[in-house]
């Protein structure tokens, strides 16, 4: 083999490994049959093996096809099925491939476990539900939610209930210089603003326990009748301990895609400096400065600090963005 092809066997064997042509080489359609024929279908729901998947209008339960990971599927997935699709009951189709996804959201159950879990697939826009009041707002969780939704490349915004409660405004001032769009909601309030920031997206509704996101779904999709209160009663047990999420169509276009209360985000598997590349300005002040800075208020020769000093960024923006960044510490 001449030079130049020489070359480029070995690059590719750097990447790959050495028997991954030869796998390639195998026909293709042994290895993945053409589903492009079979329906679509948008997962809203997982229950003990069982996915709950909309074929246009249809509900249809599917079980995971032999060649789909055990964890391959999450909610928000884009599918093919085969089988019976016609969701009669006692019916089941198979998830046979899933889609390529937009994004994923994923977060560890907690900073001690690094094991990340991918939790909702092609959301593009995540909606922060946090309580002014009962529970209290922890701006240490807003910060780990908001980083994950920057890694994932999803737009955040923080959905604030409760404003019968107390004022919002002490986190309008943390989250507005971060360019946060901020949504606030009480009993009987009016909901157009939130209705049109949720519009033809695909919203993931994230919360601590009771800060009233049921409530507030309930209010947006009707006949949601997601559970409210402390205790289920089917359960005996908090909500909280049902583990999926639930996408609902909105009825003016979109989608929710609701899930349980949680008590932590974890971020254990987001990389220190990954979210830098959401916030354009900041990256662009951020390439003077001195290789491997970590760009918090601790490092040297910061670059993001002469912008300040020299009227270039507002210090507002860049407190706020260094509390993010204190989050993963
Ligand atoms: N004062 C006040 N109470 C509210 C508001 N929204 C919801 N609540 C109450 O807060 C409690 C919790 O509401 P839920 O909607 O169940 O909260 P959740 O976030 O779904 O909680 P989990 O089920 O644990 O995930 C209920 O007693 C609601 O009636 C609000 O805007 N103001
Ligand atoms: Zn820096």
């Amino acid at each position: 083999m001449g030079g130049p092809g020489r070359v480029r066997s070995l690059r590719t064997d750097e990447h790959e490994g050495f028997d991954r042509p030869r796998r390639r080489s195998r026909p293709r359609t042994k290895e993945r049959p053409d589903y492009s024929g079979l329906p679509q279908a948008l997962v809203v729901s997982i229950d003990r093996g069982r996915y709950r998947c909309l074929v246009n209008d249809r509900h249809v339960t599917a079980v995971r096809g032999r060649l789909i990971d055990r964890k391959g599927i999450i909610v928000g997935d884009r599918v093919r099925l085969d089988g019976d699709t016609t969701g009669d009951e006692g019916t089941l189709a198979r998830v046979v491939e899933v889609l390529e996804r937009s994004t994923i959201l994923r977060r560890s159950a907690d900073d001690a476990d690094t094991f990340e879990r991918p939790i909702v697939a092609n959301a593009d826009q995540l909606f922060i539900v946090t309580a002014l009041a009962d529970p209290p707002p922890r701006v240490g969780m807003i910060d780990r939610i908001l980083v994950a939704a920057y890694d994932a490349r999803i737009t955040p915004v923080l959905c604030l209930t409760k404003a019968d409660l107390a004022s919002p405004d002490e986190l309008r001032e943390a989250y507005e210089p971060l360019g946060v769009p901020i949504l606030v909601t009480e009993p009987g309030s009016d909901l157009a603003a939130v209705r049109e920031a949720l519009a033809d997206h695909s919203t993931v509704f994230i919360g601590h326990s009771g800060v009233g996101k049921s409530t507030l779904v309930n209010r947006l999709v009707p006949g949601a009748s997601r559970a409210t209160g402390e205790v289920s009663e089917l359960t005996g047990k908090g909500r909280h301990t049902s583990t999926s999420a639930l996408a609902m169509a909105l009825p003016d276009g979109g989608w929710i895609i609701d899930t349980p209360g949680v008590r932590s985000f974890g971020i254990s598997h987001v990389g220190v400096g990954s979210i830098l590349g959401a916030f354009g300005d900041l990256s662009e002040l951020a390439e003077d400065c001195p290789r491997g800075c970590r760009h918090d208020s601790t490092a040297p020769e910061c670059a993001l600090d002469d912008a300040v000093a020299d009227g270039r960024l507002a210090p507002s923006r860049l407190a706020s963005f260094r509390r993010m960044e204190r989050a993963f510490t």
